[in-house]
């Protein structure tokens, strides 16, 4: 469903490669994890595929696919019609993703504005409809309001509601409860597990939290340097890993005391 064959990505004024020959596959309806220490090349990677690269700045070779669909070799204007039916995108900060001036609705709707020919009331009932999968208590009253009148576990809800009101293919989740606090987080969590059950949309689920995919993900990939140094079942990777990275790392996870 996507697949990630040899990326490159080499920024002009770096003398190391920020990905280095990535190779990743993630299955439909599938959650994946991408972990791997500060500097890695995660954020990279989800730049990659979100098309986010600063083109001028930077040299990307290989290949990303999105059922089939090459998004690293493609000019702006097709790379714009994928993205925005086949990808959907959380970051981290849910208050530098939106923009303060405009209320949430509006937002939520935008991908629907630039890709769909919907009428603005067929646009506000997928919004509303978006908004109460997210689990938001009276969307009409969310979708009516700034994001300075949520807080940081709503607006986050509001910005996955966002990245899914197209029905698109892949999540890509770049840290998206790192700014939350430990509940939030896990309702969060929570959440993204439901989604992908019920709409068996694919994650890609970037985290430095080992613990919190060990929760989440079907599968890991183990990033150092730029590359995959491991890829497998995540249960399978944490209880037998098998490259001397992915132990370091593991062995890092601080344990409850009653787990020894
Ligand atoms: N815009 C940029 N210009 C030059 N180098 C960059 C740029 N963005 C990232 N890099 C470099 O690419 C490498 C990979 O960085 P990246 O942000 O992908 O790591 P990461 O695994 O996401 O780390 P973190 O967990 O801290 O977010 C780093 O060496 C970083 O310095």
């Amino acid at each position: 469903m996507i697949l990630i064959s040899d990326l490159t990505v080499q920024f002009h004024d770096s003398d190391r490669r920020a990905v280095d020959g990535l190779n990743l596959t993630i299955g439909k309806g599938e959650i994946v994890g991408l972990v791997g220490e500060s500097g890695s090349g995660k954020s990279v990677t989800a730049m990659s595929i979100a098309g986010l690269l600063p083109r001028r700045r930077c040299t990307a070779t290989g290949s990303i696919a999105i059922g089939g669909e090459e998004l690293l070799q493609t000019n702006r204007e097709q790379l714009r019609t994928v993205l925005g039916r086949d990808l959907g995108v959380v970051f981290q900060s849910p208050t530098s993703a939106v923009n303060p001036l405009f209320k949430i609705g509006k937002q939520v709707e935008e991908v629907l504005v630039i890709h769909t020919k919907l009428t603005a009331k067929a646009r506000k009932a997928k919004a509303l409809e978006a908004l109460a999968a997210v689990d938001l208590p009276d969307p009409e009253r969310v979708y009516n309001s700034y994001p300075h009148e949520l807080s940081g576990g709503m607006l986050q809800r509001a910005m996955i509601a966002a990245a899914i009101v197209s029905n698109p293919k892949l999540l890509l989740l770049d840290e998206p409860t790192t700014a939350l606090d430990v509940t939030i987080q896990a309702q969060i969590l929570q959440l993204l597990k439901r989604l992908n059950q019920e709409r068996g949309i694919s994650m890609l689920f970037i985290s430095h939290n080992l613990a919190v995919v060990n929760k989440l993900c079907h599968c890991v990939a183990v990033m150092q340097r730029g590359h995959v140094v491991e890829q497998g079942d995540t249960e399978q990777v944490f209880h037998n890993p098998t490259h001397p990275y992915t132990k370091a790392l593991i062995d890092a996870i601080p344990r409850r005391k009653q787990e020894g």
